[in-house]
């Protein structure tokens, strides 16, 4: 199959966009793979498949894959590039944007800086939303948020927040990013047996209330440059922890994300992110048949 592609990032985060506006290109999950492959295809942590719109009032739909083929809920870097490339292709002059993801509906603005801002949705603490097994475990409170100890598989401990932006986060508080077991508790934390979904594994540095430094092991990409729905989960733990105030700048190793939250008595208001979301290049490309 021959297909036209955009490759964009996102602070670092990057993607594959397919435009499947006129129909679906019914690509496989292997397919997906081999595009994500940063050897053998174009290489991106996710592909973004931008779709028309489901129903009355949304404007699009896209679909998520991570680089593993896996479909997921939400991208928080993917949503800002999405709202990039339908203005940019000419898909729509509208600003807002309403569109629906796998996790539910979402808003997204072009602003006139340039970046793009995110309504990200409500955070959800419930743990068999996010899934996340406690049982047996004792927690340890610490603000408002409780704090679960989860024992690694190399017979490490790592004291982790959880909950959901639509897709799962652990969210654990590390001195120094630069030194944090990153690469060593990431998959396992991923794969642990307690979070039948699997997770994504964020390692968060406080630098002060207004400033942060993260690290996210994304489920099914690895460590990626950023994480928009990690670095929107790490900035809602630091303010139940009551570490941070209603708006931080996450510092990720691929550029600065801003989160916005104020909490509220039920924890429910919706979280904005703002950052930059950037076109790298069009190609076109053979994708061979892969099931
Ligand atoms: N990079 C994304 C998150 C992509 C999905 C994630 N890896 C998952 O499996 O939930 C972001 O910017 O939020």
């Amino acid at each position: 199959m021959h297909i036209r592609f955009t490759k964009m990032q996102g602070a670092g985060n990057d993607f594959v966009v397919l435009d499947e506006t006129r129909g679906p290109l019914g690509l496989s999950h292997a397919q997906y793979r081999w595009l994500a492959d940063r050897h053998f295809g174009v290489g991106a942590d996710q592909i973004l498949s931008v779709r028309p719109s489901p129903g009355p009032g949304l404007d699009f739909e896209y679909l998520i894959h991570n680089a593993d083929g896996g479909e997921v809920e939400h991208c928080g870097n993917g949503a800002r590039c999405f709202v990039r490339y339908v203005h940019d292709k000419g898909l729509t002059t509208l600003n807002p944007v309403r569109v629906k993801v796998k996790q539910g509906e979402i808003s997204l603005a072009l602003n006139h800086d340039g970046r793009v801002t995110v309504d990200m949705g409500a955070p959800v603490f419930a743990l068999e939303r996010v899934p996340f097994d406690a049982s047996g475990l004792v927690s340890t409170t610490m603000g408002n948020v409780e704090r679960w100890p989860l024992a690694l598989p190399d017979g490490d401990e790592a004291l982790v927040c959880v909950l959901s932006m639509g897709n799962p986060h652990a969210v654990q508080l590390v001195d120094n990013v630069d030194t944090a077991p990153v690469l060593v508790q990431g998959p396992q934390i991923e794969w642990h047996p307690r979070f039948p979904a699997r997770v994504n594994a964020g390692f968060l540095q406080i630098v002060n209330r207004g400033q942060v430094r993260l690290r996210v092991y994304e489920r099914g990409a690895g460590e990626t440059l950023a994480c928009g729905t990690g670095a929107c989960a790490a900035v809602v733990t630091g303010i139940r922890l009551g570490l941070l105030d209603a708006k931080v700048d996450v510092h990720t190793h691929g550029g600065v994300l801003t989160i916005e939250w104020v909490d509220t008595p039920a924890h429910d208001a919706p979280v904005f992110m703002t950052g930059p979301a950037t076109t790298v290049f069009e190609g076109e490309i053979d994708v061979p048949d892969l099931d």
